[in-house]
């Protein structure tokens, strides 16, 4: 058994804390709102994130993040990308023991185009408390992980004994973790795949059918897969859990954040209104400008990804969008990889 702190108390961090919980282990939930944190306590509930789910009596909040992490020294950091810096900063500051961080974040940082795991150790330089950071990623929605459905993640970490940790640490019956090797590419598939199911999700706003969420899901791995060979990932890293797998979960899923993001933008609604309405992390937003930006930068060509950056930051609209797309100039499909 391990006392583990979980950071950021949204869906994604309650139901890791629940598979945690499951296994025997004690999960001290850190949250921001104090009156969260009061409903996992005495209700044991979090039902703003996940209705009708009950908490497991060995998850207990914590107001106090130096409370939270005092004993532990395994952190699942939960938190949407834009916060990562910040509260990596603030673990820093109150821990006591060096601490192995599993993230669970997918997106890439706009300004700088950089993974998770690289803005943790950047937070981290020079500070002898961050002993490993871990990268968890697979298709896995909350609200089915908190049901206890069977679901399958990835765990990735430049310390292979970091990963192994995380694999025994998270793995039960329900919830079937591998280990991988390839960091860079574990992270750039669950990454960009929200880029590709907001665009899956503004077609099916448009009207269009399966037919074209296929196209969209299969151009866009190519895509991903090129930026991904570009920056020395393994190009079979994208057909696995991580890359394929979350493509799928996250361009077909009711549950997906992103794809329901895409979907109002492709009825009409303006970007403002519909981050208003979601009023959770919709993470292939930020990742779109990122992923923009990198694609200039490595001159890799990411035509999905620019025809979204141009529907949510330049106001072109979908129809004109996929217009464009349909209209490029002829190709081979093998040039997929830049060959
Ligand atoms: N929800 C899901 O099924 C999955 C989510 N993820 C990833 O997990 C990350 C978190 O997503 P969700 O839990 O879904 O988001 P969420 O919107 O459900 O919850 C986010 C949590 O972070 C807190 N938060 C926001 N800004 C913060 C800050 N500056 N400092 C501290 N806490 C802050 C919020 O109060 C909330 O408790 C995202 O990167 C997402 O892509 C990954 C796999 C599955
Ligand atoms: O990454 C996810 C599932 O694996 C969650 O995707 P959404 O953020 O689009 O809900």
């Amino acid at each position: 058994m391990t006392t583990i702190a979980v950071l950021g108390s949204g869906s994604w961090g309650t139901a890791l804390g629940m598979v945690l919980a499951d296994n025997g282990h004690d999960v001290r939930m850190w949250a921001r709102r104090s009156d969260q944190i009061e409903e996992i306590n005495t209700k044991k509930t979090n039902a703003r994130y996940l209705p009708d789910v009950i908490l497991p009596e060995n998850m207990v909040g914590f107001t106090s993040l130096q409370e939270a992490v005092h004993p532990v020294d395994v952190v699942v950091l939960a938190v949407p990308v834009k916060a990562i810096r910040e509260e990596t900063k603030k673990l820093l500051e109150v821990a006591v023991h060096p601490l192995t961080i599993i993230h669970v974040s997918k997106g890439i940082e706009p300004g700088t185009q950089k993974r998770v795991s690289e803005m943790i150790e950047e937070e981290a330089a020079g500070h002898s408390l961050l002993k490993a950071v871990v990268a968890l990623s697979g298709p896995s929605h909350a609200e089915e992980v908190s049901r206890r459905q069977p679901t399958t993640v990835t765990v990735s970490s430049l310390q292979t004994d970091a990963s192994q940790q995380a694999q025994d640490l998270f793995m039960n019956q329900n919830f079937r973790v591998y280990t991988h090797t390839d960091l860079v590419g574990v992270e750039l598939g669950g990454a960009l795949k929200n880029i590709i199911a907001l665009v899956c999700g503004v077609t099916n706003g448009l009207g269009y059918g399966d037919n074209t969420k296929a196209a969209i899901m299969t151009r866009g791995l190519a895509e991903i897969t090129r930026m991904g060979v570009k920056l020395g990932a393994d190009p079979l890293t994208f057909s696995g859990l991580s890359g394929l797998g979350d493509l799928i979960v996250t361009c077909t899923s009711v549950h997906s954040r992103n794809f329901r993001a895409g979907k109002m933008i492709g009825q009409g609604l303006s970007l403002d209104e519909v981050l208003d309405q979601m009023g959770m992390a919709v993470e292939g937003v930020r990742t779109t400008q990122a992923a923009f930006e990198m694609a200039k930068r490595f001159e890799v060509e990411m035509p999905i990804t620019n025809a979204i950056y141009n529907v949510l930051f330049n106001d072109v609209l979908p129809h004109d969008a996929a217009g464009e797309l349909m209209g490029r100039v002829k190709k081979h499909e093998e040039e997929q990889l830049g060959k």
